[in-house]
């Protein structure tokens, strides 16, 4: 998903010809800083994804990989990746890899133990791989960078929320004070999932009032969130795991569905 969004931004950025070969160097070093990075994270949370099911077979909680090797590794890769980007590519797109790095790592990581309020910072650094691939390509940061990274910003949230309901008995276990275990009823997880849906329903539709896609992309960016919001709904109404997974599965169908047609149909 990382790197369809980068490349899908940088082919949107291009304008007339598309340099292919920058386009896989720019996807080249934003897979490196994002293995890094998750493998830090990962790093990061040992201790606590011992105790969920869901992460306990992780290479570092299943013993297959010892803490410095995870160090050593996440950080060259994070840093070979910042690297890249900024020498082989451009300044701009190490500047926004660097935001990413940071607010993900020392800002969303240490919070998802403190307040419900991460998910929406950690839904910053998910939403920036498009403008990474935006800024190498044009060289600038422009409305349409800002147009995507909102896109993807609100479908992190009920994508994120819905992870965090099903599992949240294990997130509770193990100290996360995500929205679903301080509020385990589901009324405000429903509320944040239904009005976030409701704003990507609308946001969806600008990359066509700004001359980014045409009306192929305005109907299926319509349809596909009118489906995005019943499932969420759907959740809202029965509360159940069930609905949680066809949410998380319906969010996994919607964002390449999106970003794809978008750059099938650019103008
Ligand atoms: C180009 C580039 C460098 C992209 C990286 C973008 C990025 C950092 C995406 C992750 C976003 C996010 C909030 C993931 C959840 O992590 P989590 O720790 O909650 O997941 P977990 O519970 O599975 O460990």
């Amino acid at each position: 998903m990382i790197l369809i969004t980068t490349a899908a931004g940088f082919y949107l950025g291009a304008q007339q010809t598309v340099d292919w070969l920058r386009c896989l160097h720019t996807v080249f070093g934003a897979g490196l800083t994002a293995a890094g990075v998750l493998g830090l994270n990962q790093y990061l949370e040992r201790d606590v994804d011992a105790q969920m099911k869901r992460t306990q077979e992780r290479p570092l909680p299943g013993g297959r990989m010892n803490p410095l090797t995870a160090l050593l590794v996440g950080a060259v890769l994070t840093g070979s990746g910042m690297l890249y980007l900024t020498f082989i590519v451009n300044m701009l797109s190490g500047f926004v890899i660097s935001l990413i790095v940071v607010s993900y790592l020392f800002l969303y990581t240490p919070l998802k133990r403190k307040t419900s309020l991460c998910t929406f910072i950690g839904a910053v650094p998910g939403a920036l791989p498009p403008v990474v691939g935006w800024v190498a390509a044009r060289g600038a940061l422009t409305g349409e960078a800002w147009v995507l990274f909102t896109i993807l910003f609100l479908w992190q949230i009920p994508h994120s929320l819905a992870i965090a309901y099903i599992y949240r008995e294990d997130y509770a276990n193990a100290g996360f004070r995500l929205l679903p275990v301080i509020h385990p009823d589901g009324t405000s997880t429903c509320r944040q999932i239904v009005v976030n849906c409701v704003a990507l329903l609308g946001i969806g539709l600008l990359p066509t009032l700004y001359n980014i896609a045409g009306s192929v992309y305005f109907f299926t960016a319509l349809l596909a969130g009118v489906a995005f919001l019943a499932v969420g709904i759907y959740l809202a109404r029965t509360r159940s795991v069930k609905a949680a997974r066809y949410l998380l599965y319906a969010s996994l169908l919607y964002l390449p569905l999106v970003f794809v047609t978008m750059a099938l149909n650019k103008i």
